[in-house]
């Protein structure tokens, strides 16, 4: 049993200019992955749908409550690039003893050309093979929360060291 927490971002089609939200095509990941016809059990839970420069630590305090809440052990997380290693770090702190993986995309998730569903299978994928602590996967590779940060001038995560 996995949990999927949604937090908006460009991977849920959310579109931004500067500070404001336009609001484009909602994107579910529900439809996503309904239509890779996954096989496993899911529950999907919409904490909020924020850019994720706009989710501060009284945000991130309610993701990791609804952590603590599901009894699932395997907790992915949809998030806004910006600041996912932020929360990223915020929840490593915490212990939580889950395994924990965010994901998001570069490209808005309505996008013909998105890279959501590569993104989203990549996670997956890797929330079910990774041991507890908390993650970032993002351009096909695995990031441990405490050696991550996001390039922004190749719009890429990268391992500090
Ligand atoms: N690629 C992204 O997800 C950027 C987005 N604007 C965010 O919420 O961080």
């Amino acid at each position: 049993m996995i949990t999927i927490l949604t937090t908006g971002g460009t991977i849920e089609g959310l579109d931004y200019v500067g500070d404001k939200t336009i609001n484009k095509t909602n994107v579910s990941i529900a439809d996503f992955l309904e239509s890779a016809n996954v096989d496993f059990e899911y529950t999907i839970v919409s904490v909020f749908k924020k850019d994720s420069r706009a989710i501060k630590d009284d945000d991130r305090e309610e993701i990791a409550r609804k952590i603590e809440e599901t009894n699932a052990s395997k907790i992915l997380i949809t998030h806004g690039t910006f600041t996912m290693e932020d929360t990223a770090k915020y929840l490593g702190k915490l212990n939580l003893n889950k395994t924990i993986v965010l994901v998001g995309s570069f490209i808005l998730g309505s996008s013909a050309d998105t890279d959501a569903p590569f993104n989203l299978g990549y996670a997956i994928s890797s929330l079910q093979l990774l041991k507890p602590d908390v993650y970032i996967a993002m351009n096909g590779q695995i990031f441990l929360w405490n050696n991550v940060s996001k390039n922004l001038e190749t719009n890429k995560f990268e391992r500090n060291e």
